[in-house]
């Protein structure tokens, strides 16, 4: 694993690795946050998974997640939102909501998509390995949350491998794709037209298929500009309501999609998360 960079913040140091996956047949780069800590000491790691046209820097460098991080002794984890290079291809027009930047978090089935396009393997596989190798990471206790495209590959990562992670939250997520434009390119682009395979990576769908985890914090801009058309969080309501999936859905007045909005509740997200990493 190359080391891109290091600098040092809040005590710990924000690290930028880059390492080769089997799952997407790439090169991946990913941002590590580590909190000052004792020798010998391992801490419980935090996922955190960016949204459309994010890399691992967008939540690095405007999140401001560290210096909480750093007071709850948690390791974050940046990964980039898709493969890069030669030889990955890309959506047709170069839109920004599939292809490049736009993995979706899952393991695409149908071609020209199946050979690099397998975040899910990635980001369950391959990166935990990667982390597990470099830093003084806790792999009992790791937990996960992300943004909008990384808010679904949050709950949907999360809700299809119970017990994986001890904690699950997003911010203004993608809850139901089957039922939004940009999930339907991208589900009918990366799994092909036939949509009961879409229920597997839907987490509305998922808890009302009978997935299970222990409780879900989500927060919702009410002035985000994708809120009616594209994130629906009562869909995620009315599927956790009716599951009885306890759900925080906060309704945030006047915040938008961006990373302002993120910056303004990531400290309550990661005393949540640590308060379940710290049980047991
Ligand atoms: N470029 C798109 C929006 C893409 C977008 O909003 N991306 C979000 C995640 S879904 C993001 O985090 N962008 C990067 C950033 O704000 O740093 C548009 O203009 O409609």
């Amino acid at each position: 694993m190359d080391q891109i960079s290091a600098a040092r913040l809040f005590g710990g140091v924000q690290y930028v690795f880059r390492h080769s996956s089997e799952a997407t047949g790439t090169p991946m780069t990913f941002a590590a946050f580590v909190p000052p800590h004792g020798i010998g000491e391992t801490l419980p790691v935090v996922y955190f998974l960016a949204g459309l046209t994010c890399t691992e820097e967008n939540f690095t460098v405007k999140a401001g997640a560290q210096r909480v991080a750093a007071e709850l002794g948690l390791i974050l984890i940046a990964p980039d939102t898709s493969p890069r290079g030669e030889g990955v291809p890309d959506d047709a027009e170069g839109a920004y909501d599939f292809g490049l930047g736009a993995g979706f978090y899952l393991n695409a089935t149908a071609l020209p998509w199946t050979r690099h396009y397998k975040m899910a393997d990635y980001i369950l596989q391959d990166l935990p390995r990667a982390v597990a190798s470099a830093l003084p990471v806790d792999m009992t206790r790791q937990s996960i949350m992300g943004h909008s495209m990384g808010g679904h590959g949050a709950l949907t990562l999360s809700l299809r491998n119970p017990g994986r992670f001890r904690a699950t939250s997003a911010f203004a997520p993608i809850v139901a794709p089957s039922q939004c434009a940009w999930g339907e390119k991208a589900l009918g682009g990366y799994l092909g037209p036939d949509r009961a395979a879409w229920r597997g990576h839907d987490a509305v769908a998922l808890i009302e298929d009978g997935a299970k985890i222990a409780d879900i914090l989500v927060d919702q801009g009410l002035a985000d500009k994708f809120l009616a058309d594209q994130l629906k969080p009562e869909l995620l309501e009315a599927a956790c309501d009716k599951a009885g999936i306890p759900l925080t859905l906060r309704r945030q007045d006047g915040y938008d999609h961006s990373y302002y909005f993120i910056a303004s509740f990531i400290e309550d997200h990661l005393r949540w998360h640590a308060a379940r990493l710290a049980q047991g």
